[in-house]
């Protein structure tokens, strides 16, 4: 269904106006994207790509829309779609508008210079074919710069911008622009007659437009541009004939947004961040009035939230149209603001023009009023101008007919300036020279000098000629034109004085039309002031009324109050007795059942305490049997504990013989030590003894052997020839006592050998004594550490005994808590 209504659009862009009566005739809004960067068809990857002509595919899927173009390729395509009916419509006179929508850098201003340029085609293409003018006219209405002055299309265009919430008006910054309840009043207009006139005064106005540079966008737009052409159509006779207005005008806004930007993407600070902030603020007031147009559920349509949806409103509402122009680019980075875009412009598609408001009678007559006397007011205007201009003109014209007469004739050829002028080649007297008065027959710079009134008579005479003559003029006019060629400038000059005099009477006839209206609708406003006050006076009278008739009810309803009152306190007084009475009762009846319930209570408690008692000797009963089995259970547990303890104390008993074995071992030991100490020592002492007397025995025996010997020597000597014989003997004597001293001397030293070895021994029981004593540590180490035992096992005992006591009394505590025991029975 989409399709086949995009290919019939598509077929119909080469016919504006079935494709505008289409555009008006079905959703108000169109959605269209113009894609940037990769090239989509060529099946690159991007955020987006062109799946048809009326869709893309993004990640979710395909969207269709009414038409999608490549921004590279398509600008022509694209305002062919969008621009090319809008144009057709607003010369029908229905408002239109060309939005360009999308983020920062993807091409709006781009497109909306090259829409400029196809519109101001497309305005002045439609001007020359609508034009009834026969063709000789159109062609000699056509100046040097090729504007078509004469068109039966006016277009006026006014340049707007929306710079931080400010409406600037950027052909004349002087001009006030203000919103009102038909959209934006205040902003000049200004007529434009040619494409060529009307890019110079865009030209002039885009270099007002406030622009910046950010990350994005080196010449980024910071303000919305609104650019509207007013086009007023005059219908030609034939279509009159059908019955349609003699005059249609409505307006044309093409709309270039500045970008919604992401403030981290553009990296703006100071200013320009302000007017981001700006901008994203009326782009939001924009998305949200296009979200309540698109619920059928908002009666509320706030287009007064920014300028820029009061510029649109027009086109929003009645019979306007717009198509919306999505930028977007398929560049991956920018894939979220390209997805918003898209959300933004699919959902515009939904969007219905509310028109019960817009069309509640005295509502819809007033805007109509309102626009069309600013309308008239603007016409008055232009046509006072042209007045004023034409008047000008003719006053100069007037005051030195010599200056047209001689531009006249110095735009005569050299040879044409003779007295032959005004004759025709036969030399018979033109039907212009016959009127013409004698002293000008002789030549245009004759009659320059000879009459004051030539020139003005001069195109009387001929308009009076022309008039009731045409053809013979015409037939003079074309005789003439071989021979005199001058005679076809004078002719052009002439037509254009005769068409500039047709322009006065026409625009003397339409103030006078405009005026005839102005007064028309003038009256209309004051009849309807009048209606208005003798409605409100009415209506005031009736107020009175109303509150005369409020102030009698408030006096009655004061009476009646009074009475109400009194009649309150009466019932109230007879209440108060009643509660009394009542209250008397109620004291009696309370006293009764408190004694009633206190008897009950009584015996309530009787029985209570009855049962207590049961219930007090149960437990009695129960806790004694409780008591029992605890001390059963205290018994056992004193059973097991005394075992515990006796194992203990086995065990403890165990441990002091070890230890009393341990300190006989030890005592032993020491006594064993000392013992063998003092046999090492005695035997010592007595070989030492022993040795002293062995030595002593020696030493007696050597003093002996001493004094033996001096005695023998003595002998000797006494004996010296006595011995010569006993040498011998006495040799072997001295043999003898040698062999005894050596043996002597054997036994001293096997008595030191025997020294040493007791020495030895001595030593070995000094070692024996030293690990007796390191036996005897160790013990006493074993002794402390089963002392330690000792300790910890008597601390064990008492914690033991401690755990005990402490399960005893918290069974105890139990006992109590449960109730099963009175802690008189535990005590
Ligand atoms: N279709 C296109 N072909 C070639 N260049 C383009 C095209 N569209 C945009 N550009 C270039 O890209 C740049 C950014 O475009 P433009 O200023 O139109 O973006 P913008 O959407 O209006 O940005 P901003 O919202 O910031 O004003 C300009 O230099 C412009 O010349």
């Amino acid at each position: 269904m989409e399709s086949t209504d995009v290919l019939r659009s598509s077929n119909n862009l080469q016919d504006p106006e079935v494709s505008s009566r289409a555009l008006v005739n079905k959703r108000p809004c169109k959605a269209f994207v113009s894609i940037r960067g990769v090239n989509s068809r060529s099946g690159e990857a991007g955020c987006v790509t062109r799946k048809t002509a009326t869709s893309v595919q993004i990640s979710t899927g395909p969207l269709q829309l009414d038409g999608v173009f490549e921004a590279s390729l398509e600008q022509k395509e694209l305002f062919a779609a969008t621009g090319r009916p809008c144009i057709a419509a607003v010369k029908e006179g229905r408002p239109c508008g060309v939005l360009h929508y999308g983020q920062s850098g993807s091409g709006k201003s781009y497109t909306t210079s090259c829409f400029l340029q196809l519109a101001f085609q497309e305005l002045f293409k439609g001007m020359s074919q609508a034009s009834t003018a026969p063709p000789a006219a159109q062609s000699s209405s056509l100046s040097d710069t090729g504007c078509d002055e004469d068109a039966p299309t006016t277009v006026r265009i006014s340049i707007v911008e929306e710079y931080q919430g400010k409406l600037v008006d950027l052909v004349d910054p002087a001009s006030i622009v203000q919103t009102s309840s038909v959209g934006l009043s205040g902003h000049s207009q200004h007529i434009i007659s040619c494409a060529q006139h009307g890019s110079q005064i865009v030209a002039a106005a885009m270099e007002k437009r406030h622009t910046g540079s950010h990350k994005l966008n080196s010449h980024s737009s910071r303000s919305h541009l609104i650019i509207m052409f007013h086009v007023e159509t005059t219908i030609s006779p034939a279509n009159a004939a059908r019955s349609a207005p003699a005059k249609t005008s409505a307006t044309f806004s093409l709309i270039d947004l500045a970008g919604s930007e992401k403030l981290n993407r553009t990296q703006t600070e100071g200013r320009m961040k302000n007017e981001a902030l700006h901008i994203n603020s009326s782009l939001s007031a924009l998305q949200l009035v296009f979200r309540q147009l698109a619920n059928r559920r908002s009666n509320h349509i706030s287009h007064r939230n920014s300028q820029l949806t009061m510029a649109l409103k027009d086109c929003l509402s009645g019979h306007g149209s717009l198509n919306l122009v999505g930028h977007i680019s398929s560049d991956i980075a920018s894939a979220a603001e390209t997805a918003a875009t898209l959300k933004f412009v699919h959902g515009a598609r939904k969007m219905e023009v509310r028109r019960s408001p817009a069309s509640s009678p005295t509502k819809k007559s007033r805007a109509e009023l309102e626009h069309a006397n600013a309308q008239l007011q603007q016409a008055n205007r232009d046509l006072a101008e042209q007045v004023e201009t034409l008047k000008g003109t003719l006053s100069s014209c007037t005051a030195s007919p010599s200056s047209v007469s001689s531009r006249i004739s110095s735009s005569l050829p050299s040879g044409s300036k003779s007295s032959t002028a005004f004759t025709s080649p036969g030399g018979a007297p033109s039907p212009i020279a016959s009127s013409v008065p004698s002293g000008s027959k002789s030549s245009p710079a004759a009659s320059s000098s000879s009459a004051s009134h030539g020139c003005v008579c001069v195109f009387e005479d001929l308009d009076r000629h022309i008039r009731n003559e045409p053809p013979a003029v015409t037939s003079w006019l074309s005789d003439s034109a071989d021979s005199f060629l001058w005679l076809d400038e004078y002719e052009a000059a002439i037509q254009k004085a005769l068409c500039q005099k047709a322009q006065q009477d026409q625009a003397n006839t339409r103030i006078c039309q405009l005026e005839s209206d102005v007064l028309v609708l003038q009256g209309q406003l004051a009849q309807a002031g009048r209606d208005a006050v003798e409605k409100l006076e009415s209506q005031a009278s009736g107020f009175q009324d109303c509150i005369r008739q409020l102030e009698l009810e408030k006096s009655l309803r004061q009476q009646q109050h009074a009475e109400n009152m009194a009649q309150a306190e009466a019932k109230l007084a007879v209440q108060a007795a009643d509660f009394q009475a009542q209250a008397s009762f109620l004291q009696a009846d309370t006293e009764r059942q408190m004694e009633e319930a206190a008897a009950d209570a009584q015996s309530r408690l009787n029985a209570q305490a009855a049962e207590t008692q049961d219930h007090i000797s149960r437990l009695e009963r129960a806790a004694e049997a409780m008591q029992q089995e605890h001390a059963a259970a205290i018994e056992e547990a004193e059973a097991a504990w005394q075992m515990q303890v006796a194992n203990v104390k086995v065990q403890a008993q165990q441990l002091q013989e070890c230890l009393n074995t341990c300190e006989s071992q030890n005592l032993s030991m020491q006594q064993h030590h000392t013992a063998a100490m003092d046999a090492a020592q005695s035997q010592r002492e007595a070989q030492a003894a022993e040795v002293q007397h062995r030595l002593q025995l020696a030493k007696a025996q050597q003093a002996k052997l001493q004094q033996h010997f001096s005695a023998a020597e003595l002998a000797a000597d006494s004996r010296i020839h006595a011995l010569a014989v006993n040498m011998a003997e006495q040799h072997a004597c001295i043999g003898v006592l040698e062999g005894d001293r050596s043996h002597l001397q054997e036994q001293q030293k096997a008595a030191c050998a025997a020294a040493d070895r007791q020495q030895e021994e001595l030593a070995a029981a000094a070692a024996t004594m030293a690990s007796a004593t390191a036996a005897k540590v160790q013990a006493a180490a074993e002794t402390a550490a089963l002392r330690t035992a000792c300790t910890l096992l008597q601390q064990r005992v008492t914690r033991l005994g401690d755990g005990f006591a402490a399960v005893t009394k918290s069974a105890k505590g139990h006992l109590v808590t449960w109730g099963l025991v009175h802690p008189w029975a535990l005590s």
